[in-house]
């Protein structure tokens, strides 16, 4: 599918997408870019970016990228200040950066429990909050967008990225009616499953299960969310705030989220 938008819709913007050097996130400041915004992603991974920014560069997008890990607040002000200096103060902010990893509730362990928590809910928070208080606050503009999942009926066998995911959404609300005063607009995107870098690590059987239980009957593309976090950006969207939007072939409505293991006959 071709680009629905106006070339030049986001002209004079800066747009920050963090995890942008891959899947989703990079389909994303691909897309932003391709539109006039001036693109900054982020990661933890510099070879990860500079492969990025490669392709970025390649369509004529201007881009600074910097390793930064998310949980970390020190990075995160670093990162963003590196921004302002680099491409100009930030109107658009898409948390993209995230991540998880299949376990039964039974199993997780602290340590596993705390990395996903602090991976989606801390690092999106941390991100947030910097990139208000220094660019949009100030400027009385700004959208923000976070990237979820599919969380509506819970999330069996994600124990950990379903409440951390869910407190992403209740934050996109709080923070929609707080900064709406300063002309700041917050949502969230909860993609369904995506063909992308990210589900590309998970075992095929467990993505063809996902595939069956979606009524389209296909996986998402990372350029399909792409095309809705352009709209959400956009000033089509002026009055949309505190939504969640899903995007996932029907499949929040319908079917198992992710397959669960079967009772143990034993116990
Ligand atoms: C249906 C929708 C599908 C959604 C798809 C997507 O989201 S696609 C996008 C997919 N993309 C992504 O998910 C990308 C981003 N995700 C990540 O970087 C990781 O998943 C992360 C969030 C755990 C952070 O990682 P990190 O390197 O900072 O963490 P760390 O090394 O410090 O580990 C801390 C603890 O975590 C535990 N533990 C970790 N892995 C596993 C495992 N596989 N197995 C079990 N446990 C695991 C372990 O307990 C470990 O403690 P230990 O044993 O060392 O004492
Ligand atoms: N694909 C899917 O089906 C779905 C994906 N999502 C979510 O969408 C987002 C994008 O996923 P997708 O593109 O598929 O997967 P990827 O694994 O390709 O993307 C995750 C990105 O986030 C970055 N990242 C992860 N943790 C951190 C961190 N602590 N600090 C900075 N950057 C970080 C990674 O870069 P690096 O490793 O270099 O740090 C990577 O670029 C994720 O939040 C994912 O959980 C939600 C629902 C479904």
């Amino acid at each position: 599918m071709g680009n629905i938008f106006r070339a030049s819709l986001f002209d004079g913007h800066t747009a920050i997408v963090t995890g942008g050097g891959s899947g989703i996130g990079l389909a994303i400041a691909t897309q932003l870019g391709e539109l006039g915004a001036r693109v900054a992603i982020l990661g933890r991974k510099a070879e990860r970016l500079e492969t990025a920014k490669a392709t970025l560069v390649q369509r004529g997008i201007q881009v600074h990228t910097a390793v930064c890990d998310i949980r970390e607040p020190e990075q995160v002000a670093t990162f963003v200040d590196g921004v302002a200096h680099a491409l100009g103060p930030a109107t658009i902010l898409v948390n993209n950066a995230g991540g998880q990893f299949p376990t039964t509730a039974e199993q997780v362990t602290a340590r596993g429990w705390e990395a996903v928590v602090r991976n989606n809910l801390n690092g999106t928070f941390f991100m947030t909050q910097a990139v208000a208080t220094k660019h949009m606050i100030p400027a009385r503009r700004g959208r923000i967008l976070n990237i979820i999942a599919n969380v509506r009926r819970g999330f069996p066998g994600m124990v950990h990225t379903g409440a951390a995911r869910a407190g992403v959404e209740n934050l996109t609300k709080t923070l929609a009616v707080e900064w709406a005063q300063y002309n700041v607009q917050v949502n969230a995107i909860a993609p369904g499953v995506i063909k992308s870098s990210g589900t590309d690590q998970y075992p095929p059987e467990l993505l063809e299960v996902s595939r069956k239980q979606t009524p389209a009957k296909r996986l998402g593309t990372p350029e399909e969310v792409a095309h809705l976090a352009t709209y959400l950006t956009s000033d089509a969207a002026s009055f949309v705030t505190g939504e969640t939007w899903y995007i996932d072939g029907g499949a929040n409505l319908w079917g198992d989220n992710w397959p669960i293991p079967d009772p143990d006959p034993a116990m």
